[in-house]
């Protein structure tokens, strides 16, 4: 395991409740992690506080081996990771725009712009969505530009709360499998944070199982997904009613 992200006693408190408290965890580099668990478990806490957008109230969280000071994560850092949630939160402005932003913030070049643009395009299939302004589109359509948005910065990990928990079934499927396949090739180390099974089982490749903001099980998806323990199994097991867990 090459951990590239550890949690050290970390907990999460506001207004005199604990919603996290994690002892040990990490994010190891080239997985695929989801993190699942019930409504209000914690599992977006976790994503927000993991990706340094939230504050834990104590604990350690490190990069690398080396311990990033409470509310003090640096720029360079902050800038290795892309978030995309299930409201995209497009800007008023071309898809192309809206695609561009994470680089034009970085001052990059407009050719370099253009190219990694296409390119991105191209493999989410929304080119002939260029210049459509990003206000107006579909639901599957927005959700695209939001991925596409989030991977041309080429993030080092790519954090995902929820991102197809809007979509009909047929659009999610179809992005879910293209989806797949980008981060696969783009070999992007990925978190995505779910409560439903099939996104899950189909995505990831190691599971934690949150419960009441405390990490209950973790290991690999089909393991713990065939295997609960004392403290998931009254979660995992009726989901279990309802899904195959075929591959
Ligand atoms: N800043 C905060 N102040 C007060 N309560 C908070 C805060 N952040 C989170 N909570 C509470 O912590 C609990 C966990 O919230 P969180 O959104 O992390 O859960 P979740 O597992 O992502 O839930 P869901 O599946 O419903 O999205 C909830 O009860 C939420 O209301």
């Amino acid at each position: 395991m090459n951990p590239l992200i550890q949690l050290k006693n970390i907990t999460f408190k506001a207004q005199n409740k604990t919603i996290l408290d994690i002892p040990e965890f990490q994010i190891n580099a080239g997985e695929f992690l989801g993190i699942m668990g019930p409504n209000g478990a914690g599992k977006s806490t976790l994503l927000k506080v993991v990706s340094f957008l939230e504050q834990q109230t104590s604990g350690e969280i490190l990069y690398l081996g080396q311990v990033i000071p409470i509310g003090n994560a640096p720029i360079e850092l902050r800038r290795k990771f892309s978030i995309a949630l299930q409201q995209s939160l497009l800007l008023d402005g071309t898809v192309f725009h809206n695609i561009a932003i994470g680089l034009t913030l970085r001052k990059i070049s407009k050719a370099v712009i253009n190219e990694k643009v296409e390119y991105w395009m191209e493999l989410f299939g929304i080119s002939h969505l260029a210049k459509k302004n990003a206000l107006y589109l579909s639901g599957g359509e927005a959700q695209r530009v939001n991925l596409a948005r989030a991977m041309i910065v080429e993030p080092e990990i790519l954090f995902l709360d929820e991102p197809f928990s809007a979509l009909d079934f047929p659009t999610k499927i179809k992005l879910m499998e293209d989806f797949k396949g980008i981060i696969e090739t783009a070999q992007t180390t990925a978190v995505y944070v779910s409560h439903d099974l099939m996104e899950i089982n189909y995505l990831t490749n190691r599971l934690a199982i949150i419960v009441n903001g405390e990490v209950k099980q973790s290991g690999p998806t089909p393991r713990v997904l065939e295997h609960p323990n004392s403290s998931t199994s009254s979660f995992l097991n009726e989901w279990k009613k309802f899904y195959p867990l075929a591959r």
